[in-house]
């Protein structure tokens, strides 16, 4: 098989859908037990996302970063936290700003979050980490009424797919037992453009995701993200039309007691055109405690290999990792 189709594609529809049928639910289910058992990766299928909408954002965010002006993004550059008008998270990021594993990531980028219900402010200025206002560009027009309702649809999909988990860890008599966890996602939104790469350097670094699912959505160049397999083998996961590249982060390795882990995967995009991704991030509530489920831990043996994890603790160390832990690569 060629790497590119080496992920598997798994339709979880009957978990979408109101008439279907326990059995259906249970094959499906099975599927998805072992694609996050054996990759932690694949593509999903069948999700009733419109082609429409996904074809608009990504034409929004490539108008963003090709077609506007330095000032449109410079109005609603990152700040830290406190600094005026910033969360330390929220906003535009220039070329390099980001940082994975100490080396600064060679792409720029707009990160979103749920929108908090009452913003933090910090010393009159800006706010708490993470507790501001996403900060919106004013051009492309639609970008945001596109963006908001994409990203309500993506919320939809995440709750049917914790379901899913749900059943394919055995819990289905109690269904919702993960989404408990993540019935307000604090999810995390990243529109990405990457520039090729001259030379040297990543495009984006090894890392794994941290919160609960990813569902990424990118244009169609091919050669740029690449999953690494059990076998240590980087196997490419190009995007196939009308699916979504879907996988589990740190969260889910925390509630499967490490039945299911979460994948190191990159980005190296050394092709020539511009590339964009826009991956939705579904992650537990704010305040979850995150913990491993029992039936997990009886699979692994019995004994608990995690504690337990304060979701927005663990958000928090992470986002400053991002943007705080200086670059080593001299960039
Ligand atoms: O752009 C991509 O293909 C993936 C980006 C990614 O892995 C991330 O933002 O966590
Ligand atoms: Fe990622």
């Amino acid at each position: 098989m060629p790497p590119s189709t080496a992920l598997p594609i798994i339709d979880l529809s009957p978990f979408l859908s109101p008439s279907s049928t326990p059995e259906q639910k249970r094959a499906a289910a099975a599927a998805l037990n072992d694609a996050c058992t054996t990759h932690g990766f694949f593509y999903l299928t069948a999700h009733g996302v419109p082609a429409e909408l996904e074809s608009r954002v990504l034409a929004l965010a490539r108008k963003f970063f090709l077609d506007t002006p330095a000032a449109t993004k410079a109005a609603i550059q990152r700040l830290d936290p406190g600094a005026a008008g910033g969360d330390g998270a929220r906003g535009y990021q220039r070329l390099g700003e980001n940082v994975t594993q100490g080396a600064s990531d060679h792409h720029e980028a707009i990160d979103f979050y749920r929108p908090v219900e009452a913003e933090e402010a910090v010393g009159g200025k800006g706010y708490g980490l993470l507790r501001g206002p996403n900060l919106w560009p004013d051009q492309p027009e639609g970008f945001r009424a596109a963006f908001e309702e994409y990203w309500k649809r993506l919320t939809q999909l995440g709750d049917a797919v914790m379901k899913a988990m749900a059943w394919a860890l055995g819990y289905e008599g109690d269904e919702d037992v993960i989404l408990r966890w993540t019935d307000q996602p604090f999810w995390v939104a990243r529109v990405i453009g990457y520039p090729p790469l001259k030379g040297e350097g990543v495009s984006c670094g090894v890392h794994t995701d941290y919160g609960c699912t990813t569902f990424l959505l990118a244009d169609d160049t091919p050669g740029s993200l690449q999953v690494l397999s059990k076998d240590g083998e980087w196997l490419d996961a190009d995007m196939i039309k009308g699916c979504y590249v879907v996988n589990i982060g740190d969260m889910v390795s925390v509630m499967t007691n490490g039945l299911w882990q979460s994948t190191k995967h990159r980005v190296i995009h050394t092709g020539d055109r511009y590339r964009v991704s826009v991956p939705f991030f579904y992650e537990p509530n704010w305040d979850a405690v995150i913990k491993p489920l029992e039936k997990c831990v009886q699979k692994t043996g019995g004994a608990e290999k995690y504690g337990e994890v304060v979701y927005s603790a663990h958000l928090m160390g992470k986002v400053s990792g991002n943007f705080y832990s200086a670059a080593t690569d001299g960039k």
